[in-house]
């Protein structure tokens, strides 16, 4: 029996003639049952990678199997299997809002009533009853953004690919979106999901793998890449108003940096240096309001990983 829903195999992804190469050489598998996180920042190439893996463009070279066929012998059979959340606006605007989940539900091949039924039980998921009758274009983009999370959800598709599910949406729906895709994959589904929230992601995925200039630097449990970052204490400093990038040059000694906030540096300390970090920050010279030490979550895993790749990349010039 095939375990992996997607294989890929070497793949390349090239645009403007190779002018820009947005995947080079990326090789993993999905497992079945798994949620895989695929992190990265803005044009690292995840979206890219996941059309790829849905049939809408085709690798420059290398192969994406799924179910151990590839991808573009099989559009179809992927089309009807995979329920696939892009960024791109919704293609159904002129529909109702119920008529949106609906059609997409029959399109699955559930009966009238199921899919009606499944309409419905969505729409009070999202306390989105009141805009049943409201055509999806005079609607919010937040709610736009659930009724394709709910065209995604309709029809129980075993396989889900979903890019920034979350983008756009308040804290209490984004809770609701990742309850909603933590009980689809309880059910069996197989869920892969690009974010940028990897604060939110860790809350749910399995593996991840994480993406830059187009690379897969690292695909592993959550738990083992943290052991990549065990041995160390983030630090958190909020400075005085405007006076951010002084701190990190007073406290260059401490680390490399990065800005997470307006006024707010972080960066990552060895355990045994902490002592010494909490007695220079005790200096009254210094522009900070506060600090927080605290042990490392899988955002300090994800800068480490590009910090260390920017690092290598350096050293190789
Ligand atoms: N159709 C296209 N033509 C030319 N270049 C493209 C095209 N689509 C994407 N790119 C480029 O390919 C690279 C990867 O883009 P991609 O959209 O895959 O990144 P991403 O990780 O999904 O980014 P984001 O998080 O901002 O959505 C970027 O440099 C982007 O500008």
């Amino acid at each position: 029996m095939i375990t992996y829903v997607y294989e890929l195999d070497h793949v390349n992804k090239e645009y403007k003639k190779g002018k820009v190469q947005a995947n080079k050489d990326i090789s993993f598998y999905v497992q079945r049952g798994e949620i895989l996180g695929l992190l990265g920042p803005n044009g690292a190439g995840k979206s890219t990678l996941i059309k790829q893996m849905v049939g809408h463009i085709v690798p420059t070279s290398g192969k994406v199997f799924y179910q151990g066929v590839e991808v573009l012998q099989q559009t179809k059979k992927v089309a009807q299997e995979v329920a696939y959340y892009s960024q791109e606006p919704h293609a159904l605007t002129s529909l109702k809002v119920w008529e949106a989940l609906y059609f997409t539900g029959r399109l699955r091949g559930l009966p009238k009533d199921v899919a009606l039924k499944q309409s419905e039980e969505l729409l009070q998921r999202f306390e989105l009853e009141s805009l049943r009758n409201k055509l999806l274009k005079n609607i919010s983009g937040g709610q736009k953004r659930l009724i394709g999370i709910g065209t995604c959800l309709i029809g129980y598709s075993p396989v889900m690919i979903l890019d920034e599910p979350t983008n756009e949406l308040d804290p209490k729906k984004r809770r609701l979106v990742w309850d909603l895709i933590k009980e689809r994959n309880q059910q069996g589904a197989t869920i892969i999901l690009v974010t940028h929230n990897v604060l939110e992601a860790e809350q749910v995925v399995d593996r991840v793998a994480v993406v830059n200039h187009g690379q897969l630097l690292a695909i592993d449990h959550i738990s083992h890449l943290k052991q990549r970052v065990d041995q160390r204490m983030r630090l958190e400093v909020t400075a005085t108003s405007g006076k951010s990038d002084l701190l990190s040059k007073e406290l260059s000694e401490l680390g490399e940096w990065t800005k997470v906030g307006e006024n707010r540096i972080r960066t990552l300390l060895e355990k045994q240096d902490a002592s010494q970090a909490i007695e220079r920050l005790g200096d009254p010279a210094l522009p900070l309001e506060e600090y927080s030490l605290v042990p490392p979550n899988l955002e300090d895993v994800y800068f480490h990983i590009d910090d260390d790749r920017i690092q290598e990349n350096a050293e190789a010039v």
